[in-house]
C-alpha cells in the first residue's frame, strides 16, 4: 500500500471526526472519499496532508510513518476548494510558486512551468491573471500549481464544487485522464455520488467519522454492506413491510427494505406487461422532467417509490394508475444488507 491509515482517531471537542479510521491505497490509484457533510472527509485529508494531527493512530506514506513530518516535507500536492489562486500573480507565477519556494533552478522552473501549462491545456494564457480566466481554467491552474513540485501524492478537496454543471462534467473526465496518464496517487473528497462513481477507481464511504465501506464504484453501488451505504445512493425509498411487494424471499426479523429508482419499473395499464406486477393499486403522484429522462413518484399504499422512465417510452401522467415491478430490494437486518431479487420467473414476465 502506498498510503495507509491505521486506526486513526481525531476528536474536536466532544465530536469524533475520525473514529477508528483504517484504510490503504495502492500506488497510482484515484480514490474518492464520499460522505455527507460533517462525516469527516476533510479531516482525513487534512491529517494525511499534515495540516491536522490525529489523536492516535498512524499515517504511513510510501512505507514511512509521517505523523511527525511537517506538511511541507511530505511531498504532497493540494487542490483545495479554499486553496485559491494568488489573485495578483499571473498564471505563470501561480504555477511557478512552489518551485520558487523550493529555490529551484531558474531554467528548470521555466521549462517545468511551461510544460505544465501545456499539459493542462492553457498554453498562451500564461500572462493572464486569475480574474481573466473561467472557473474551469482556474481549477486547471490550481492543478498545474499542485503538480509543479512533482508530488507523489495529490489531495483534492471538492475540486469542482464551485464550478457550474457542464464544465464540472468536462473537468471530471479531464482530471481522471490526467491522473491516469501521470500515474500519481490521488485522493479526492466529494459529497456528490455521481462524481465519485464517475471519477474514482475506489470509493470510501464515510459516515459520522467512521468508514462504512470501501470498494470499486460498482461494488459499493451494487453490493452495499451497511444500511447507510444502501440508502446513500440515489433517492432510495425506505419500506417497513417489504412483503407488500410480491415475489421476494422472506427474511425473518427484517427491519426494513430500501428500494432504489433503477430497480423500479413502471408500466402503463395500456402497455404490454413485460413484468409481473409487484403490487396493486399503484398511482403516479408526480412526474418531473429531468432532461434525459422522466422521474416518477409512484404511491403504493403508504409508500412512495421513485422510478425513472425513458423519453422513448409513452408519457405517464400524474394521477394515472400504473403497474409497478420491483426487480431488486435491499433488506436491512441488524445493519446487514440482504440483496433480494424478484423471484418471478422469466416465463411469468410474459403474463399479461
Ligand atoms: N478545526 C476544527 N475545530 C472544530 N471542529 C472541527 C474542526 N474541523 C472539523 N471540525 C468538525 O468535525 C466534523 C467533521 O468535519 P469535516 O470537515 O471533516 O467533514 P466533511 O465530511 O469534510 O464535511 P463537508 O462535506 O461539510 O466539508 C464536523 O462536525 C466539523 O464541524
Amino acid at each position: 500500500m502506498y498510503v495507509e491509515l491505521k486506526d486513526i482517531n481525531k476528536t474536536f471537542g466532544d465530536y469524533k471526526a475520525s473514529d477508528h479510521v483504517s484504510f490503504g491505497i495502492e500506488k497510482g490509484k484515484l480514490i474518492g472519499l464520499l460522505g455527507p457533510s460533517g462525516s469527516g472527509k476533510t479531516t482525513i485529508l487534512r491529517m494525511i496532508a499534515g495540516l491536522e494531527q490525529p489523536d492516535s493512530g498512524e499515517i504511513i506514506i510510501d512505507g514511512k510513518v509521517v505523523n511527525d513530518i511537517p506538511a511541507s516535507e511530505r511531498g504532497i500536492g493540494f487542490v483545495f476548494q479554499s486553496y485559491a489562486l494568488f489573485r495578483y500573480m499571473t498564471v505563470y507565477d501561480n504555477v511557478a510558486f512552489g518551485l520558487k519556494v523550493q529555490k529551484a533552478d531558474k531554467k528548470y522552473i521555466k521549462s517545468r512551468v511551461m510544460e505544465l501549462i501545456e499539459l493542462v491545456g492553457l498554453k498562451g494564457l500564461e500572462k493572464r491573471y486569475p480574474s481573466q480566466l473561467s472557473g474551469g481554467q482556474r481549477q486547471r491552474v490550481a492543478f498545474a500549481r499542485a503538480l509543479a513540485p512533482n508530488p507523489q501524492l495529490l489531495l483534492l478537496d471538492e475540486p469542482f464544487a464551485a464550478i457550474d454543471a457542464k464544465i464540472r462534467q468536462e473537468l471530471r473526465t479531464w482530471l481522471k485522464d490526467m491522473i491516469e496518464q501521470l500515474g500519481i496517487t490521488s485522493i479526492f473528497v466529494t459529497h456528490d455520488q455521481d462524481e465519485a462513481i464517475e471519477v474514482a477507481d475506489e470509493i470510501i464511504i464515510t459516515n459520522r467519522g467512521h468508514i462504512e465501506q470501501k470498494g470499486s464504484p460498482v461494488e459499493v453501488y451494487q453490493s452495499p454492506e451497511t444500511a447507510f451505504s444502501a440508502s446513500f445512493f440515489g433517492q432510495a425509498a425506505v419500506v417497513k413491510d417489504y412483503q407488500m411487494f410480491k415475489y421476494f424471499e422472506d427474511i425473518p426479523g427484517a427491519e426494513y427494505a430500501i428500494i432504489r429508482p433503477e430497480f423500479v419499473k413502471v408500466t402503463r395499464k395500456t402497455e404490454v406487461q413485460k413484468y409481473k406486477s409487484s403490487a396493486s393499486g399503484a398511482e403516479v403522484e408526480r412526474v418531473a422532467f429531468r432532461g434525459s429522462y422522466f422521474e416518477l413518484e409512484v404511491k403504493v399504499g403508504d409508500v412512495t417509490l421513485t422510478a425513472k422512465r425513458g423519453l422513448d417510452e409513452p408519457m405517464v401522467r400524474q394521477g394515472e394508475k400504473v403497474d409497478v415491478f420491483v426487480q431488486r430490494l435491499f433488506v436491512i437486518k441488524e445493519n446487514k444488507v440482504y440483496s433480494l431479487e424478484n423471484s418471478s420467473t422469466r416465463e411469468d414476465y410474459l403474463v399479461i
